[in-house]
């Protein structure tokens, strides 16, 4: 087993670093930094070394706190919609290895490095949240380099709860003025900034000229971002969740379930 071809639950200690992050690489030598402190990708290189993800100077990178950049983790809550902390604990919390995975083969891990991640509440989590649960992550890296992130949440007791999810991925991007959004138009979008009015989207593709901070409901399961001064395009796609979210000047698309 290399180092990085399977920076796996399998083989943790190949792909590790000093601070406990695990280490995914792809055969193109494209890769990606993965912190057990909330589950959350920090880093996600490109073959020729480029950095994708934004963290923002100012990020703290140490436990307790939630670090702003990358790709964390909003669970059980998204934003401020319910009365936990803002985007709930999940990103807040040390993360373990995942030994068993179930339900999900390591079939096509030839072609992937990948990490299994669990997150289990505790019993102060509990306190503020009484369900019990089991977050499974998956983060892989193709053989060219594209990141996937697949979550799955157990009910463990099987009484009823909800939750809402998010990835609020920060992308690197250039100026902001030479940024450009397709596959958002025309559709409704609950605006952050205006106590989530609902408005429709109006024209071409999406332009940033002022501070934007919205969900977009129903939105496609394919967006591009491009960036026309980095010359480079975004392809995002999801799969089982409704609606993304744009944040301008922290440009980050949350595809969230509520
Ligand atoms: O500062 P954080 O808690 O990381 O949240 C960062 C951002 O999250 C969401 O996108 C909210 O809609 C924004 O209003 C908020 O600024």
């Amino acid at each position: 087993m290399s180092m990085g071809r399977y920076a796996a639950s399998t083989d943790p200690e190949a792909g590790r670093d000093g601070d406990g992050a695990v280490l995914l690489r792809s055969p193109s030598g494209a890769t990606a930094r993965v912190s057990l402190h909330g589950g959350q990708v920090v880093s996600w290189k490109n073959d020729r070394g480029d950095e994708l993800l934004f963290t923002s100077s100012k990020a703290i990178m140490k436990p307790p706190k939630a670090m702003r950049g990358g790709i964390p983790i909003c669970f059980p809550q998204f934003g401020n919609c319910g009365t936990l902390e803002r985007h709930g604990f999940a990103r807040n919390r040390m993360w373990a290895l995942d030994e068993e995975h179930p339900g999900l083969s390591r079939s096509d891990s030839g072609s992937r490095s990948l990490v299994d991640l669990i997150l289990k509440p505790s019993e102060e989590d509990q306190k503020s949240w009484p369900h019990s649960f089991e977050f499974r992550l998956r983060i892989s890296l193709t053989k060219d380099g594209d990141l996937s992130l697949v979550s799955r949440i157990r009910n463990v007791n099987g009484k009823p709860f909800s939750f809402s999810f998010a990835y609020h991925t920060y992308l690197s991007v250039s100026d902001i003025s030479e940024v450009r959004i397709e596959g958002l138009e025309t559709l409704d979008y609950l605006d952050n900034l205006s106590q989530r009015e609902r408005h429709t989207e109006q024209g071409d593709a999406i332009t940033f000229e002022s501070e934007v901070d919205r969900v977009y409901v129903s939105s496609p399961n394919v967006i591009a971002v491009l960036d026309h001064e980095k010359k480079r395009t975004f392809v995002i796609r999801k799969d089982g969740l409704p609606d993304t979210g744009k944040t301008h000047p922290f440009i980050h698309f949350p595809p969230c379930l509520q």
